[in-house]
């Protein structure tokens, strides 16, 4: 039974006894508990976890659930900068993980590492930098070689989970059952390598010095700081925590987030307040029947089945067979497909290559008209090298023309579907109609209008209840509005081409309405929100521009 105390829900009598399965409200008894189900069934926690031999622990729904319902909210187990070593660039404040650019910034007064300001609410709290801040200073003074040498940002985090062990056993616990494969991260792998390298700078700098510390002083400050527990944090990271990369540069670790499991339709959306100490809030995206597991998406939704499968296997250690991972067609998007090369005396057949087993990785490729076979390893190479040509141009901020022939370039080999193509029409769609001194055509808004729905319709098929990609389907929203709204302005006054004007309008009212309901949630990131402003203030333009111009 837990220590806290609080009023029965019924008579208000203070007791220990709280309801097992959401622990969020109090009983004084048996009686009293079953007296109050009916009205509190509809509020207790809608999941169990359960056990599968080929998945291991999961989430399961208890009751059907309807998109926007709360599944449950939680704060971090750990919060801390990134795992990854950083070799140049951006690094996170030790305080919030807020990226920093200018090495010369301010520092933390207890330990000297960079900091957004020497005031930031971080530095004292113990879970975050308060206790490693004691441990870094610790470190026996070194000459600083290069910032990002000495400032080991990967290890912190490490720190920070230790912590733990001492200063909360039960979250220690959690940690200790979360999973970490440390079957495919033994000796001989490079993952292993690379925790061999991070424990011998932790050890030199840190817990050497931590040890002799605890000696003379008497004192025991962290229970277990082996490299076998230091594998397996990383590990229980790697696998399980959730990143944030925009301008906060932190790794995550949930106790209840990390037992959904993974699927490339995920049927949930979570939303991180960055507000409220980074607490995690998990809905349902789509509606979740009764038995239903609960799941989120642990790779890029965006990717084609070879990427997405490649990288699960890779970082999360499993073979993704799920629905969209098994149909060549990735629910009838055609998002991987190629076009066939083959056909008779120079005319090109028509068809589409599509891998014949997508969860096999080793399969054949087959054209769905003149059957010609690829070797998969061979299409693997011909995508991968066009994907390098597209992270080319898109690594700077490109222009439209440099989208428009890289673009060419891919039609001519792809789907007009195709996870590149989608990626490189994504940008594209934003820059249309932008260009200073061109006067826009009707037809050129209508080609960024049709350029929109074809997004839109894609990246609904690949996630229905806008688990991942509201801010990309809003921005593609936005993108519809300014087309429709251009050709509205452009063709209402002209009596042959305004045959349409009040069906337009419709469309621009439902293009507003849809948008606000799709960044319903998202509206509580920095970026959500300023997006969500803009639609706003597009409505405000559309209204005043009805009023101005009603008959
Ligand atoms: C974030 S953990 C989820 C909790 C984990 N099942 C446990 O028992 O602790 C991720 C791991 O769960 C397993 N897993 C999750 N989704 C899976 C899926 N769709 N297919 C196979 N294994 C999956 C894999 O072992 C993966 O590395």
């Amino acid at each position: 039974m837990s220590e806290e105390t609080g009023a029965c829900e019924v008579c208000d009598i203070q007791s220990k006894r709280k309801c097992s399965s959401c622990k969020l409200v109090f009983y004084c008894s048996q009686e009293h508990q079953q007296a109050d189900w009916k009205e509190h069934k509809s509020i207790c926690k809608p999941f169990v976890e359960d056990y599968s031999k080929d998945i291991g622990r999961h989430l399961k729904a208890t009751r059907a659930l309807k998109p926007g319902d709360v599944i449950f909210s939680e704060a971090p187990l750990v919060f801390g900068p990134k795992p990854h070593r950083i070799e140049a660039g951006a690094f996170p404040c030790v305080g919030c993980c807020r990226l920093l650019e200018d090495q010369s910034c301010e520092r933390c007064p207890g330990c000297l590492w960079p900091v957004c300001n020497a005031k930031c609410s971080g530095l004292n709290t113990p879970d975050r930098h308060g206790f490693e801040c004691q441990i870094l200073r610790l470190r026996p003074s070194t000459e600083l070689t290069s910032f990002y040498q000495f400032y080991r940002f990967d290890v912190l985090i490490v720190l920070r989970a230790m912590y733990l062990q001492k200063a909360n056993p039960k979250k220690w616990d959690v940690i200790s059952k979360l999973e970490d494969h440390y079957e495919c991260r033994g000796p001989g792998t490079e993952v292993y390598k690379d925790v061999e390298e991070k424990f011998g700078v932790l050890e030199a700098n840190y817990l050497k010095p931590l040890r002799d510390f605890e000696r003379n002083t008497g004192r025991s400050i962290v229970l277990d700081a082996s490299p076998a527990i230091v594998h397996r944090i990383y590990g229980v990271l790697d696998v399980n925590a959730t990143e944030l990369t925009e301008d906060i540069d932190a790794t995550i670790l949930y106790a209840t987030a990390s037992l959904m499991e993974h699927n490339c339709t995920p049927n949930v959306m979570q939303l991180i307040d960055e507000t409220e100490r980074f607490t995690v809030t998990v809905r349902a995206a789509l509606p979740i029947e009764k038995g239903d597991h609960v799941s989120s998406i642990y790779t890029h939704i965006l990717w084609g089945t070879a990427a997405r499968r490649e990288h699960l296997l890779r970082t999360k250690y499993f073979g993704c067979c799920c629905k969209r991972c098994a149909d060549p067609t990735e629910l009838g998007t055609n998002l991987s497909a190629l076009k066939c090369i083959g056909g008779v005396e120079g005319d090109l057949c028509g068809g589409v290559q599509l891998p014949l087993r997508p969860t096999l990785m080793e399969g054949a490729w087959r054209c769905d008209k003149c059957s010609i076979e690829l070797p998969e390893k061979d299409v693997m190479k011909f995508v991968n090298h066009l994907g390098e040509q597209v992270d080319k141009v898109m690594s700077k901020v490109p222009r439209l023309r440099e989208l428009e022939d890289v673009l060419g370039k891919l039609e001519h080999f792809l789907h007009p579907n195709h996870y590149l193509i989608y990626n490189v029409k994504h940008s594209l769609v934003q820059l249309l109609g932008t260009e200073e001194n061109v006067e826009y055509s009707v037809d050129d808004w209508l080609k960024k209008m049709n350029l929109c729905e074809e997004l839109i319709a894609i990246t609904k098929t690949l996630d229905p209840g806008n688990a991942r990609l509201s801010l990309y389907l809003g921005v593609l929203l936005n993108e519809l509005f300014i087309a429709q709204f251009k050709i509205l302005t452009r063709t209402w006054e002209n009596p042959t081409q305004n045959l349409y004007t009040e069906q337009l309008k419709g469309y621009i009212v439902n293009t507003i309405e849809e948008n606000k309901r799709v960044l319903e949630y998202e509206r509580r990131t920095v970026s959500g929100n300023k997006l969500y402003e803009i639609v706003v203030k597009n409505e405000q333009i559309y209204s005043s521009w009805c009023e101005l111009n009603s008959q």
